[in-house]
């Protein structure tokens, strides 16, 4: 953990229900996150990787352990604090057609986002987030959910987190329902806010396929349990958790090996 540190999670725990009936979703995880970089969380369904998301964006309280966010503690906030660390934090989730109202125009969409902002800026921070995710504000801000692609959808999503300048976006699956070429885009997108803006992303998604592309660095879980963690380039070249080696296995080669080649 170092002085860049934007997120730091300690030993953080959640058990849902109780007794025999108790499910242990996370298991003392610790991690952190640092200025201007995307770390993907990766595991299978089931692995913990949601709950993990929404105990970061405070939507989830933690069973143990402590978080903190720029050195104050977010572990248990309520209220005006959670309030302000929602300014400072902004999440993209899996769908994007069922966040939308389907009657309302991206335009109206996106100035409910800035009705806390002054009004001026409320008008230049639209325009300025539709340009930060690759969208013509002419283009779309007319324009009603249907009208728009999977991909111009999941693009407005991420401009309405970014209304609010957050330092760390996190985005939840945020990808899944794209088909490849778009989801290349969005993914591109992340990185983009990265070197941009300096932002910190968070990015959960049950393929690894994904984490390896967008990601700087890889947390895998498994069972709830953070099983391997560290830069990229060494969990996928040089993985040293079976579970990690059986996901990377998971990935369809773009290049058969020569043995593999059909005669
Ligand atoms: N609100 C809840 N109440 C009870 N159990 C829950 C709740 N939310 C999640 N769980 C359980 O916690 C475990 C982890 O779920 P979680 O959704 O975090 O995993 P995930 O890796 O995000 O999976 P997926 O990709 O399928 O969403 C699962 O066993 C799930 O059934």
């Amino acid at each position: 953990m170092s002085g860049d540190d934007v997120f730091v999670a300690q030993g953080v725990s959640k058990t849902f229900g109780h007794g025999r009936d108790a499910v242990e979703a996370v298991k003392d995880v610790s991690f952190s996150l640092a200025e201007n970089e995307v770390v993907t969380v990766v595991g299978e369904s089931g692995s913990g990787k949601s709950t993990l998301a929404r105990m970061v964006l405070g939507l989830t309280p933690v069973t143990s352990g402590s978080m903190t966010f720029r050195g104050a503690d977010v572990t248990r906030m309520r209220g005006r604090a959670r309030t302000a660390y929602w300014k400072d934090v902004q999440a993209v989730f899996q769908d994007p057609f069922s966040a939308f109202n389907q009657f309302f125009t991206v335009r109206r969409l996106l100035a409910r986002s800035s009705r806390l902002l002054d009004r001026a800026v409320g008008q230049e921070r639209l325009e300025e987030s539709l340009g930060h995710v690759g969208l013509d504000p002419a283009d779309v801000l007319d324009r009603f959910p249907h009208e728009l692609s999977g991909g111009q959808r999941q693009r407005v999503m991420i401009a309405r987190a970014l209304m609010m300048r957050p330092k760390l976006l996190v985005a939840d699956e945020a990808t899944s329902m794209l088909d490849a070429s778009l989801r290349v885009n969005v993914l591109n997108v992340l990185t983009d806010l990265r070197d941009q803006l300096g932002m910190t992303v968070l990015f959960i998604t049950h393929d690894i396929g994904q984490a390896c592309y967008v990601a700087d660095r890889v947390l895998v879980m498994e069972h709830g349990v953070m099983v391997e963690q560290g830069p990229a380039e060494d969990v996928i070249f040089a993985p040293w958790h079976e579970y990690t080696r059986r996901l990377l296995s998971d990935v369809p080669r773009l290049h058969p090996a020569p043995d593999e080649r059909p005669a």
